[in-house]
């Protein structure tokens, strides 16, 4: 070991809580929390008694489920959100924050808006520390040198309960850009060039630093662009060393330490020190010079499919490897286009300028420029404005934005997710194609069947104008010196400086939340009364193997959005790839292709997957809940996605990878053959019907310990509370900065930080604490 260290690696060193040989329990600064991945994590701490040990660093809003109409007349959410599921969830959210004491920005609150908007916006996020959410783009807050990723709805319930998570340590990648930008392209451009570079298996098992003078030369909103698809390209999470572009933001930002106080000043000392040493090592390195990045769209259904605007659709033909022939195909299929067509000749439905990736101030005003003066084009059915929070909506109003898109013909919206995944009344007809300024392209995401090309917002803007996809180069009046792209726009604190002024002001803006009568004494709020809290061991598992020939499966297909509703952990196992499963237009009748729907794989214990790279993109943990629900405890697999990986864990399935191609062929004959496998845990061996060993296989020892017991990971780390006092003594003495005073001060009249539970809970359920 050299002893020089990356950004990663300070960051990491600088929370561990303890190393026990086996993994690595971190402690963790800021938990955002929102209503789709959290009903379950509440739930199970009623279950097992459990209160919330950090409300002072826990931040929750409602964004993925909430209507973008307008909110002149908003009360509260029962009366509001019309849709049954969504409502439940967002009142259900309302009811644990009560339930639990914690900090929430509802609709009622300008301070609401898509969490990775919000956490920024506050100062919430700030350099140095570890964030996670039970979302895959936490990995936004890493452009403050944040150590930020996703996390599922278990590991939400350990954070909440312990504020610690049990983690390994990821690879170190780097992806260099160097030089002045073009004009035209934008940090958006670079990170579709670059997840085209790499694929969407790129950065498994890493995490990225972006480095490089264009990096450097980016404002705060076009690195959080960045940042917030490093998991698009594979990665647990994406970094920038924090700089003073990093501390102008977040000067007067209402939850950052007080600017020029002794905790500013200490914050900037440690801070400054945040950056990766002069030859420290790298596993992968990545260099991308600034002049190959073009105006970049997307064509197909993976993040990965990427082409310059100036290109053309692929051809299928074009390609040797069957299987990337088959792909590519099945894409083109699905978004309806013919090899070879130039993308400017691409007609579009709709535009949609959102999203976690570019729905912040300088994203409205870049998009804002294009389109003043002009109008959408006939053919364009809607175009919708959507801005990240309620702040930033402020905000662009009081510079006009909001008149320039009305002008236009695009619709002003209230904050949320939107039509980045439609779980909210914004999405996508069949077929209907959209310029979209999101971050995914899977089947389906914006709506069954909907077409996704994503595109920076002044490509999208430009789509809007001419009703095809554009080259923002060739738009008439397109002034390529408006806005030297090499110039930091750098936004100050009082962009968003705004915030409830008193407590009386905060009590006002919250007194539309119930106050937890919807919480039922047993199993919470109407939740299946399951918990993370233990399972079922996992050993020996014999069974019927399903084959499935796919690369790049990701957690959409495994569970659709429209499921992502329920406040349950259990019943998913019919919604399991509810689009490959049921036939188009009928009233869910199965598709006989479908391989689950056959016999005997209906009753499949193994899923053996033949590409790489299964269950990519969300968090949703409702994926592993689906494939369980089916019956589905072991999958084997080429590779598998970081945060899926460990969801499978966290609810006694296990996921094998295996980098020999010939065993998993061998396996898929097996499936094919209808030959039952037997997976041993135990022995970490796969083997044949007649026990014939066909490959042995590596789990990490403390995974397996958990599995083979069936143990509650929960209940271990609150065996080690001792450790975790002492980490927060440490802590408040040399980061003061971080114990959420900017609450403590503004919002709370009694004190934020609740005592850790004292009697640590049995790790097993009825059973015996042995690790
Ligand atoms: C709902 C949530 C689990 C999901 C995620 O993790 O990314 C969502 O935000 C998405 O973009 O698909
Ligand atoms: S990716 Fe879309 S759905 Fe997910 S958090 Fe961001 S805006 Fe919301």
């Amino acid at each position: 070991m050299s002893g020089l260290r990356t950004l990663y690696d300070k960051v990491f060193d600088d929370h561990v809580v303890f190393n026990d040989g086996k993994s690595t329990t971190l402690y963790i600064d800021r938990h955002l929390v929102h209503e789709v991945t959290s009903p379950q994590a509440f739930e199970g701490l009623r279950n097992a008694n459990r209160s919330v040990r950090r409300p002072d660093c826990t931040l929750a809003t409602v964004d993925h489920n909430v209507p973008t109409s307008s909110r002149k007349s908003y009360k509260n959410v029962s009366s509001f959100i019309e849709e049954e599921d969504s409502r439940l969830q967002c009142a259900t959210l309302e009811d644990n924050i009560k339930a639990f004491n914690l900090t929430y920005f509802g609709l009622g609150d300008d301070r609401q808006g898509i969490v990775h908007v919000i956490g920024p916006e506050q100062g919430f996020t700030l350099p140095g520390t570890t964030v996670v959410c039970g979302d895959s783009h936490t990995s936004t807050h890493g452009a403050f040198g944040a150590l930020a990723f996703g996390i599922g709805t278990s590991e939400v319930e350990h954070v909440l309960a312990t504020q610690t998570i049990i983690t390994k340590k990821s690879k170190n990648m780097k992806i260099q850009i160097d030089g002045p930008l073009q004009p035209g392209v934008t940090s958006k451009d670079a990170i579709l060039h670059a997840i085209g570079k790499i694929g969407t298996a790129g950065g498994t098992g890493c995490v990225i630093e972006f480095c490089g003078s264009t990096v450097r030369s980016w404002s705060m909103e076009a690195r959080m662009s960045v940042c917030n698809m490093s998991i698009e390209g594979g990665a647990r999470a994406g970094m920038i060393a924090p700089d003073e572009i990093t501390f102008e933001y977040l000067k007067n930002k209402p939850l950052a330490p007080k600017v020029d106080s002794p905790e500013w000043e200490a914050a900037i000392r440690y801070w400054k020190g945040l950056k990766t040493d002069p030859g420290a090592h790298f596993d992968i390195e990545v260099y991308i010079d600034s002049k190959d990045i073009a105006p970049t769209v997307s064509w197909g259904t993976s993040p990965q499919d990427v082409v310059a605007i100036s290109g053309k659709v692929p051809d299928p033909n074009d390609y040797e490897d069957a299987a990337k022939r088959a792909g590519i195909e099945r894409a083109l299929e699905y978004m309806g286009l013919e090899a070879n067509t130039p993308m400017e000749e691409i007609q579009i439905d709709k535009v949609f300028i959102g999203s976690c990736t570019n729905s912040r101030i300088e994203d409205l005003r870049a998009a804002a420029r294009i389109v003043k003066g002009k109008k959408i084009a006939a053919n364009v059915k809607r175009a919708m404005v959507v801005p990240g929070s309620g702040l930033i909506k402020k905000k662009a109003e009081a510079e006009g934005l909001d008149q320039i898109f009305s002008e236009a013909g695009f619709e002003w919206r209230e904050a949320g997710c939107s039509m980045c995944l439609g779980m909210n009344p914004d999405i996508l007809s069949p077929k209907e194609r959209c310029a979209s300024t999101s971050n995914r392209n899977f089947e389906g995401r914006q709506g069954a069947g909907g077409r996704t090309h994503l595109m920076s917002p002044v490509m999208a803007a430009a789509a809007g104008i001419t009703g095809y996809l554009t080259d923002i180069r060739k738009l008439d009046g397109f002034d390529a010196s408006a806005a030297p792209p090499d110039k930091p726009q750098v936004s100050v604190g009082s962009d968003h400086e705004q915030d409830a002024a008193t407590n009386q002001d905060y009590d006002d803006k919250t007194s539309d939340i119930p106050t937890g009568e919807n919480l039922h004494a047993e199993g919470g709020s109407g939740g299946s009364g399951g918990s993370a809290a233990g399972f079922a061991p996992f050993t020996v598992l014999k069974g019927v193997v399903a084959p499935l020939a796919r690369a790049n499966v990701d957690t959409d297909a495994i569970i659709p959005k429209q499921y992502l509703k329920t406040i349950k952990r259990t019943g998913l196992g019919v919604a399991l790839f509810d689009q490959w499963r049921y036939l188009p237009n009928t009233n869910r009748e199965e598709n006989p292709e479908f391989v689950l729907n056959q016999e005997p794989y209906r009753n499949a214990k193994t899923l053996v997957v033949t590409g790489p790279n299964f269950g990519c993109g969300s968090s949703r943990e409702h994926a592993p809940w689906a494939l369980l629900d089916f019956g589905i405890k072991c999958i084997i697999a080429p590779s598998f996605a970081d945060i899926f990986f460990n969801n499978t864990f966290k609810n006694g399935m296990l996921p094998i990878p295996i980098d020999d191609q010939s065993v998993i062929e061998r396996i898929a004959a097996l499936a094919a053959d209808k030959k039952e496998i037997e997976v041993d845990l135990i022995n970490q061996e796969i083997k044949t019907e007649d026990g014939e060993v066909i490959s042995k296989f590596e789990v990490e020892e403390f995974r397996k310990h958990c599995l083979v017991n069936g143990l509650d990971d929960i209940g271990l780390t609150m065996q080690h509370e001792d450790k975790i006092v002492r980490y927060e003594t440490k802590r408040s003495e040399i980061y003061p900065w971080l114990e959420g005073t900017g609450y403590m001060a503004k919002y709370r009249k009694g004190p934020v930080k609740v005592e850790a539970v004292k009697v640590p809970q049995a790790g097993r359920r009825g059973g015996k604490l042995d690790w």
